[in-house]
């Protein structure tokens, strides 16, 4: 191969958990056979200090880390900040984040899709009051925490099965409604334009008679996540069978890919669907993440030094349709989705959630 003409730094700013899984040796080397050098943030040090980059990945939380940006920005206008704050904002809280869903506007003859019943509750009294609830919450929910910003509390979820199960959470929660859906999850990642759906195992279903005879609540975090050794044995866990289960189709995934990207303006995310096993072809979206597990992802090197080196490019040749985005202080340059909106017919999404089985691992 050619050695690139022209040579980028895109700094990237990571939890250390996050840059371990992710800046793989791999990813570096084709990164920089492309052009392209990932090079390690410090966020101890001023943002400003540092670089220049063409590019900067993020996924750090808190005010601070937002101003460094905002001067960086103001500071080197043509450096391209994937994604703004104010839109990853937006997945910190489990009711903004599914909002964007509810903002969707998709044509579909055959599949239906939606979000589950949800609520928030913020005290004590309407937690354990179940009719002063919306209308048609019923038990199982599952109580997940209200602020999804990647901790590792805000992973910690409960399924209740009776008003028993309450007493153990702690407002403020989300209740969501618990939708049997054949104990497979379809997760699906966006970079850029690519969209993969690949199938993950989920909570199992649970029947009106398990329901009598449960105790109260269910804890568990990151159920898509677990490794055999950590496998809970409680009798509640079954067997299921991931390989039976059918993609859902295609296009309607993309379709709904490109509509969260389009109202969120998100470039690296991924969001979980199930299949609403009441009503076969609907689907509901039940939690949107950003920056997510990328090495997990089929190719993750690739897809990911494809998508930097086309937004970059595009920067530099000046095709690239940046869109000029004012925050409260200064104008930001952010890359532009040039590649979803707008289009009539079929969405130009590379059609590439191909069946896969992930995660072989018994819950
Ligand atoms: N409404 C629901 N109905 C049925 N199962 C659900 C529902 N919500 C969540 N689950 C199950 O619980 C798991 C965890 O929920 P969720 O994805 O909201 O948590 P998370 O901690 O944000 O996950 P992630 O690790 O993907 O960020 C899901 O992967 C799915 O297996
Ligand atoms: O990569 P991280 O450590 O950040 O963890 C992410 C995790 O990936 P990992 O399994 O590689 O850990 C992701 O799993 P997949 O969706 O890819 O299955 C998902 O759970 C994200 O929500 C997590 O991000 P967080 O919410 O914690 O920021
Ligand atoms: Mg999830
Ligand atoms: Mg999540």
């Amino acid at each position: 191969m050619a050695e690139p003409t022209r040579r980028f730094g895109v700094g990237y700013a990571l939890a250390p958990k996050k840059q371990q899984s992710f800046i793989q040796v791999s990813l570096m080397n084709l990164a920089r056979s492309r052009g392209i050098d990932l090079i390690r943030i410090d966020t101890d040090k001023p943002l400003v200090d540092q670089g220049p980059f063409d590019c900067v990945l993020h996924k750090v939380c808190g005010e601070d880390w937002k101003k460094q940006l905002e001067d960086y920005s103001a500071k080197n206008p043509n450096a391209l900040i994937i994604d703004s704050p104010e839109a990853i904002e937006r997945l910190h809280n489990r009711i903004s984040m599914l909002e964007v869903v509810s903002e969707l506007n998709i044509e579909n003859e055959t599949e239906s899709f939606g979000i589950p019943k949800q609520i928030v509750i913020y005290d004590w009294d309407t937690l354990l009051d179940p009719s002063a609830w919306v209308e048609g919450l019923k038990f199982p929910v599952i109580a997940k925490p209200l602020v999804a910003d990647g901790s590792a509390k805000s992973h910690k979820m409960s399924l209740v099965f009776n008003q028993d199960g309450l007493s153990k959470l702690k407002p403020p929660t989300v209740l969501q409604e618990f939708v049997n859906h054949g104990g497979v999850i379809f997760k699906v990642y966006v970079v850029g334009d690519y969209v993969k759906c690949v199938k993950r195992k989920s909570l199992p279903d649970v029947s009106e008679e398990k329901l009598g005879s449960l105790e109260g609540s269910l804890s568990f975090s990151q159920v898509s996540n677990i490794t055999t050794s950590e496998r809970n044995d409680d009798k509640y866990y079954e067997m299921m069978d991931l390989e039976d289960a059918d993609m859902p189709p295609e296009s309607f995934i993309t379709d709904i890919a490109c509509g969260i990207q389009r109202v969120s303006k998100l470039h690296l995310f991924n969001f979980d669907v199930i299949r609403d096993t009441r009503i076969g072809d609907r689907y509901l979206v039940i939690d949107i993440n950003y920056f997510p597990g990328y090495a997990k992802m089929p190719s993750y090197e690739t897809v990911l030094t494809d998508f930097l080196w086309g937004v970059l490019n595009k920067k530099e040749t000046g095709l690239g349709n940046l869109q000029v985005i004012s925050c409260e202080k200064e104008a930001r340059k952010l890359i532009g989705n040039n590649t979803c909106e707008g289009t009539d017919g079929p969405l130009p999404v590379s059609p590439l959630n191909r069946e896969e089985t992930e995660n072989p691992i018994q819950v």
